[in-house]
């Protein structure tokens, strides 16, 4: 099998704010005690070598500048471009009145070169081997205005490679936030530092290949900048071994713990099966089920190993609770008097506690709220139910993701983890990670009944909850990567993951 590699592990693992990487550049300019330009023609400097990396025979390039110091780049790239004896076309944008004097200087050195610049128009003939998109980095602030908009269709309608300087002209880098018109381009050079939003939410779709050029800036800490959020991927934990410890001769299944897992009102007994046999692929030593009775038959034909006890009462489920040493309620549970039944009796338990699905929609419905500061447990919600338990809509969830994680964890008093592209893991101190494993074809049916079973799994072999949620995330990601690397990602099914799901965690 080959080992799954995320595209993005060769980048380092500190995620920044668009304002954490405003203030080093500003700080290093100040060092500096230039106005910029020096790290402006570093900035250049770096795109150009990564623009002749991708495209080695790039003989004429076509390069967009905007009003800004995003502009400024460009304008930089342009002149260097040139003296090396690449043809170049520039077309300009936007009121350059607002230039600062460090992308005049750009706009100047440019010109001396004898580039021909003319102003971006509908006309302007957008061809070449390359295009540079120099239009809006980190100080977009809102939907692209019009003209701007029609330069950002004009260059994805132009049908060559883009390649985008810092960030791709109309995504917001710091939520991964689209609002309207986006460069889709083939190749982000991106400067300084990762912004947190190139990783999650539509900033992944739009960035192509993903480079870093850190510039000679001053060193965060120095800056006492503490990076925003911390990138994972399943090979950047596998390096680490930040993974289980190899298993002793003499194991029982005692040590690797029981997980009991609660759901599957009727018609939905398919998702707490296969919470359970996720559970068992990654390990657990005991798994057991509580489910509707008419699902039990089904449950044990498929997994005879399981234990699985049909429940028509909260009372009846005691029993299966004492016994288990990890919780994991919410696939297929439902919101019936049934579901609450259930919920209310694994809310009464003290065992570390995995909710996901219709537990988080009972939560966060009225009288229901609960914290869970006293009690291991990981929160599972996609953005549906974390509008929900927030009591915003979805598109304000994912407005700013890294804010509705950390409100949730810290609302909850538990590790939360915010799926969807890009899957942020919080916990209550306010610590984020950003798993950049995983594709498309995981939004289908099954997938969050998976992730609850893998991560208690590892909370019943010993993982704490961070630590649980963050492996459990890249691995179950990673197993869908490798899933799809071969049959595509239309068409995969919850269930492919599991003989993956063992393969990576051994
Ligand atoms: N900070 C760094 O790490 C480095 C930054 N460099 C490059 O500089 C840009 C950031 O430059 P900045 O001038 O702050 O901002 P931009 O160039 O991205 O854009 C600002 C101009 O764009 C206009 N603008 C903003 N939003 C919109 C919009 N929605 N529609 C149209 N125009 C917009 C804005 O005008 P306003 O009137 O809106 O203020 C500005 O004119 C960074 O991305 C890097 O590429 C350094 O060169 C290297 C280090
Ligand atoms: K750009």
């Amino acid at each position: 099998m080959n080992r799954p590699f995320s595209a993005k592990d060769h980048l380092p693992a500190q995620l920044f704010s668009v304002a954490q990487i405003r203030e080093l550049d500003r700080q290093t300019i100040a060092a500096q005690g230039d106005d910029g330009f020096t790290l402006m023609h570093e900035a250049a400097t770096s795109a150009l070598s990564v623009l002749q990396h991708h495209w080695v025979d790039a003989r004429k390039i076509t390069v967009i500048a905007g009003p800004g110091n995003n502009g400024g780049d460009a304008f930089i790239l342009a002149a260097l471009a040139f003296e090396c004896g690449i043809r170049v076309r520039v077309f300009t944008l936007g009121d350059l009145t607002k230039q600062t004097s460090a992308a005049q200087k750009a706009l100047n050195m440019a010109v001396q070169t004898g580039i021909s610049i003319e102003r971006l128009s509908t006309a302007s003939d957008l061809s070449g081997d390359v295009l540079v998109d120099g239009l809006l980095g980190t100080g977009l602030s809102s939907e692209p205005r019009d003209e701007f908009a029609q330069a950002i269709a004009a260059i994805n309608a132009a049908d060559i490679p883009v390649l985008a300087l810092d960030v791709p002209s109309g995504l917001n880098a710091d939520s991964g936030v689209v609002y309207g018109p986006v460069v889709k381009a083939d190749v982000t050079i991106t400067f300084i530092g990762v912004k947190r939003g190139l990783l999650t939410a539509s900033g992944p779709d739009v960035c192509g290949a993903l480079e870093l050029a850190e510039l000679s800036v001053i060193d965060s800490a120095h800056a006492n900048i503490v990076a925003d959020a911390e990138r994972i991927s399943w090979a950047r934990l596998h390096d680490e071994m930040r993974g289980l410890a190899p298993r002793r001769g003499n194991a029982h299944k005692g040590h690797f713990g029981h997980v009991l897992v609660i759901g599957g009102e009727s018609g939905f007994g398919g998702a707490a099966m296969m919470a359970v046999e996720a559970a068992g692929r990654i390990g657990a030593g005991l798994v057991s089920c509580a489910t509707r009775p008419e699902h039990v038959p089904a449950l044990l034909t498929r997994r005879p190993e399981v234990m699985a006890l049909g429940v028509n009462s909260g009372l009846e489920l005691a029993p299966a609770i004492q016994r288990a040493t990890i919780l994991a309620i919410g696939p297929g549970l439902g919101q019936t008097s049934w579901s609450e039944l259930l919920l209310q009796q694994v809310l009464g338990a003290q065992q570390p506690v995995v909710l996901d699905a219709d537990a988080l929609n009972l939560l966060a419905s009225p009288g229901w709220h609960c914290e869970f500061s006293e009690r291991v447990a990981v929160l599972t919600p996609h953005p549906g139910e974390a509008a929900r338990m927030l009591g915003m809509t979805v598109t304000e969830v994912q407005t700013d993701r890294f804010a509705s994680a950390r409100l949730l964890a810290q609302r909850y008093q538990a590790v939360v983890v915010l799926k969807g592209q890009g899957s942020l893991i919080a916990d209550p101190s306010g610590r984020v990670a950003l798993c950049t494993d995983g594709n498309p074809g995981m939004s289908c049916g099954g997938m969050g009944d998976v992730l609850t079973g893998v991560i208690a799994a590892l909370l019943a072999q010993g993982l704490n909850a961070w630590d649980a949620a963050c492996l459990g995330v890249c691995c179950h990601s990673a197993a869908a990567d490798v899933a799809v690397a071969d049959a595509g990602v239309r068409g995969l099914l919850a269930t492919d993951l599991m003989p993956i799901l063992r393969e990576l965690i051994n």
